[in-house]
């Protein structure tokens, strides 16, 4: 088993090399490829060892934990189930072992990654034979990692919900709209959901009570909504959600399902909140603002209809509810 001390610690490479690894590895913007980067990073710096990154996620102050990355030669592992971890390993995640930077398991070296204080993700790494770790670099491109990734999370999140702000949901539809055409049997949708008579809530409980609605919306989206969804709050008081379902009938009642859920949920101290909800499938030939410009007029049939409804934009456009806006030169034209 290698040793978590210093001694016999291998010379780190030359200067240059973990410079140019460091360039590589804070150029990144998105968690996958900063993942990607360090796990490249590493394989060439300690290439005698076998390397994988565990991903954690905490619910109901449970560590569920699944294989985010496996040794590079193979392509990366997405989407593997979580699972809870056992043993050892739980007591790190829960932090009962005494708090280390570095921990050696039975096959080598495990290394945890913080923020806000839970762990998030853990490096592992299995050094061949009689190979050994230079542990200070591990720890020291662990923690570089640790700082980035919460530096994106910061970036990308809404200060009140938590949930990922409008930055990152501009860049999600971007790369969304751009990888539509034909890689999956799932169709990607977006849908934007706006609460209704929102104002009657600031004006009759307060600003502060109307936050904590936003807060508990928020939550119950996350509830409601599969890990692989796109939460975002899209502005004041209306969410978006990219999302994938297999036919459109089917995302239709997922949103139907979520409005219902709302409208059956009193919330504390306002009562019954109802939510208005229009949705549009992510086709292949549409730019970014032709997406939101659909969702938004089946948003607005929404709340102009009765609220606490869903309507998608095709479906409406079908019936002659809804149109197009013109698209003059490539440019959406609006009015
Ligand atoms: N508490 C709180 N209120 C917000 C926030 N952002 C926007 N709002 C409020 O959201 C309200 C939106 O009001 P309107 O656009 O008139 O819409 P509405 O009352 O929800 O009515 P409909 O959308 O037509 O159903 C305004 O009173 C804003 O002040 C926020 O971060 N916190």
């Amino acid at each position: 088993m290698p040793s978590v001390s210093s001694h016999n610690t291998p010379p780190a490479p030359p200067l240059p090399e973990i410079l140019d690894s460091l360039v590589e590895l804070t150029a990144q913007r998105e968690r996958r490829t900063l993942e990607i980067s360090l796990l490249t990073t590493l394989r060439e710096l300690m290439p005698d060892c076998t390397i994988a990154l565990y991903n954690c996620r905490w619910i109901d102050g449970h560590p569920w934990w699944r294989i985010q990355l496996d040794n590079l030669d193979e392509l990366p592992q997405q989407n593997q189930p979580w699972t809870l971890p056992g043993g050892k390993m739980l007591r790190i995640l829960l932090q009962q072992e005494a708090h280390q930077l570095i921990y050696p398991t039975d096959t080598g070296l495990c290394v945890p990654l913080y923020q806000a204080n839970q762990v998030i993700a853990v490096l592992m790494v299995t050094p061949s034979a009689d190979s050994v770790v230079n542990n200070q670099l591990l720890i020291a491109l662990a923690r570089i990692h640790e700082n980035f990734l919460n530096l994106l999370h910061a970036s990308d999140s809404d200060t009140l919900t938590g949930l990922n702000n409008r930055r990152k949901f501009d860049a999600q539809l971007f790369s969304l709209v751009g990888v539509t055409a034909g890689r999956s049997q799932r169709i990607p949708f977006l849908a934007l959901l706006d609460i209704d008579h929102f104002k009657q809530v600031n004006d009759n409980y307060g600003h502060i009570i109307g936050d904590e609605v936003l807060l508990m919306l928020a939550q119950r989206m996350q509830q409601f909504f599969g890990e692989d969804d796109g939460l975002y709050r899209y502005g004041g008081e209306e969410f978006a959600i990219l999302f994938h379902s297999a036919s459109e009938e089917k995302a239709q009642a997922i949103l139907e399902g979520f409005c219902t859920r709302i409208a059956s949920q009193p919330f504390p101290q306002v009562g019954q909140i109802t939510v208005s909800i229009g949705f549009t499938r992510l086709g292949n030939c549409l730019v970014p603002a032709q997406v939101i410009e659909r969702a938004d007029k089946a948003l607005y049939y929404s709340k102009t209809h009765g609220r606490n409804q869903v309507n998608q934009f095709e479906a409406l456009q079908q019936l002659g509810m809804v149109s197009e806006a013109e698209v003059v030169s490539g440019d959406i034209d609006l009015f």
